[in-house]
């Protein structure tokens, strides 16, 4: 089965010149009936037509611009309407490609038009992707096929995903016509995968903790915050600070929201700290499950049939501005950082999540230790190339990213770009906002039942421990504490004076990796995430 897998792996369909062929023939079908009715009109009126060149002159020249017209409408719609008709164009445009570069072997003839052969380039398409599959194997064009991803994402206004070298060939996956996955803002829900954003993406946040939203103005930020708390609201517990006092502060009043949406200064930063004191009572109550039910290494909060808990945080770096402003509020401004940063390291086995949004991304909005570790990354609208190259990193560093205004005429909300940290970006359109006399976010909250943490109805006292008590509640000697300390601190890991329950347990992971033979590096990066 393995060996009939290599001899017939499908790349696609071969690229030639019958792609032209095919396009004219189309012109020529849609032109026909058009053709047809001018014959038989002209057999009609062909006595008057005779009789008056004037009107012959007319009556051609009309028929010729009807039909042209006709023709070109019934071509531009079945391009846009139908999936059929966009994958011949698809194959026709790396045909042109291929051919205004020069890229194919000219075969001489004698006394005849030199002939044309192409070189073995695959088109294989479904709905989101375009896989275009060249060989290599010592022909003139193989040096070309390494470097030509960018170039073919320009023909196709298409994201280049990836590269896959195999043996003899080289493909290229783009994401295109990504439009057609887009969903409505109704519909963004929490399913198996993730966070439903689009037909087919999805925010793990399970396994790519933390959101990072940029946008610039107007670009459609506040939407898709509001279509991702649709979604957030039925499943867990949700956190707003609105320092701009504007797009989520009407929502207190909800009472799935009440009390969750900050405006104050002072009172949005008590709510990162008590986030993050919830984060250690979380750990707490996780780990005193872990130990009633004899377990071995601790879970997941899902394990545990426990809530995530979502602290969503607009224009970041407008608030972390006015708390760095105000001289007095300095040293609490700090324990503040601290904090969201301890949430940023270690929510995700808790399951406690930031989403921070900002606009266009300036040198010192987001702290270095803030950004490496938001997993997932999204783009709305027009940001500066400074911008995109900051939240989307070194691997999309040589990506084009577009700005685009409009599609097939239409004006474009909310279009942006959608990447993991570490893998490309893709194209992104965010959950399309019904009209309001159709659908509001407001009335639909409303209806929305008001889910609480686990101890929002049980007070747990959140135990901490001395450098002496964790070594011993660790069951290791106090100097090799010290070790495994010093190594996260050069990770970048800050300590209180005292330690919490889940700096209890990343400790407790480190031990365990280590045991595992890993090394100390190793097993701190492991313990940290
Ligand atoms: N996903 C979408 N679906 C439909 N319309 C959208 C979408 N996103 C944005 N829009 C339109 O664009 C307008 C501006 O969007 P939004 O308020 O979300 O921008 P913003 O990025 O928050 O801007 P600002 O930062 O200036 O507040 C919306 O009022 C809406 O008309």
């Amino acid at each position: 089965m393995k060996l009939l897998k290599q001899i017939f792996h499908f790349k696609g369909i071969k690229i030639g010149k019958k792609d032209k062929t095919l396009q004219k023939i189309i012109v020529i079908v849609l032109l026909l009936p058009f053709l047809l009715l001018f014959g038989f009109l002209t057999y009609l009126l062909l006595p008057q037509l005779l009789s008056n060149y004037i009107l012959l002159i007319v009556y051609i020249i009309l028929f010729i611009a009807v039909s042209a017209l006709a023709t070109f409408f019934i071509y531009r719609l079945l391009h846009i309407k139908f999936w059929f008709f966009k994958k011949l164009e698809n194959r026709r445009l790396l045909l042109r490609y291929l051919t205004e570069n020069r890229i194919f072997y000219p075969i001489k003839r004698k006394d005849k038009k030199d002939k044309i052969k192409y070189p073995a380039v695959y088109l294989k398409q479904n709905k989101y992707t375009i896989i275009v599959t060249l060989e290599l194997r010592g022909g003139q064009f193989q040096d070309k096929f390494l470097n030509i991803g960018g170039a073919l994402e320009v023909t196709y206004s298409a994201d280049l995903m990836g590269r896959i070298d195999e043996k003899g060939f080289v493909s290229y996956v783009y994401s295109a016509d990504t439009i057609l996955g887009r969903i409505s803002a109704k519909d963004v829900r929490v399913v198996d995968k993730g966070l439903m954003l689009m037909e087919d993406v999805f925010w793990d946040y399970v396994h790519d903790p933390h959101l990072l939203v940029a946008g610039g103005t107007g670009g459609g930020k506040t939407v898709l915050l509001r279509s991702i708390l649709n979604a957030l609201l039925r499943v867990g517990v949700v956190e707003i600070l609105d320092p701009k006092q504007s797009d989520f502060e009407s929502y207190s009043q909800l009472d799935v929201l009440n009390d969750r949406v900050e405006i104050d200064l002072v009172q949005m930063m008590n709510k990162i700290k008590q986030f993050k004191e919830n984060m250690e009572i979380r750990y707490a109550t996780m780990r005193q499950f872990k130990k009633d039910r004899n377990e071995k290494e601790l879970g997941n909060f899902q394990s545990y049939d426990l809530k995530p808990a979502f602290l969503i945080i607009d224009e970041f770096p407008s608030f972390r501005a006015s708390m760095l402003e105000q001289r007095e509020l300095m040293p609490e401004a700090e324990i503040v950082m601290a904090s969201l940063k301890q949430i940023i390291l270690k929510g995700r086995q808790a399951g406690f999540f930031a989403i921070i949004a900002t606009q266009n991304v300036k040198a010192d909005d987001l702290p270095s230790t803030l950004k490496d570790n938001i997993m997932t990354r999204i783009s709305v609208g027009r940001l500066s190339q400074f911008s995109y190259e900051v939240i989307f990193g070194e691997e999309n560093k040589n990506k084009y990213f577009k700005y685009i205004e409009q599609i097939n005429g239409e004006r474009v909300y909310g279009r942006g770009y959608y990447g993991v940290f570490g893998s490309p970006a893709r194209e992104f359109f965010s959950p399309l906002m019904p009209k309001p006399e159709e659908w509001e976010y407001y009335d639909e909250f409303e209806t929305l039942e008001r889910l609480e943490l686990e101890f929002d109805k049980q007070v747990t006292v959140v135990k901490t421990y001395t450098g002496q008590e964790l070594s011993e509640e660790l069951a290791i000697d106090y100097r090799v504490f010290k070790k495994y300390k010093s190594e996260f601190e050069t990770a970048g890991q800050e300590f209180e004076k005292t330690y919490s329950t889940s700096d209890l347990i990343m400790f407790e992971r480190a031990i365990e990796c280590r045991k595992s033979g890993k090394t100390y590096q190793e097993a701190i990066s492991e313990a940290i995430l």
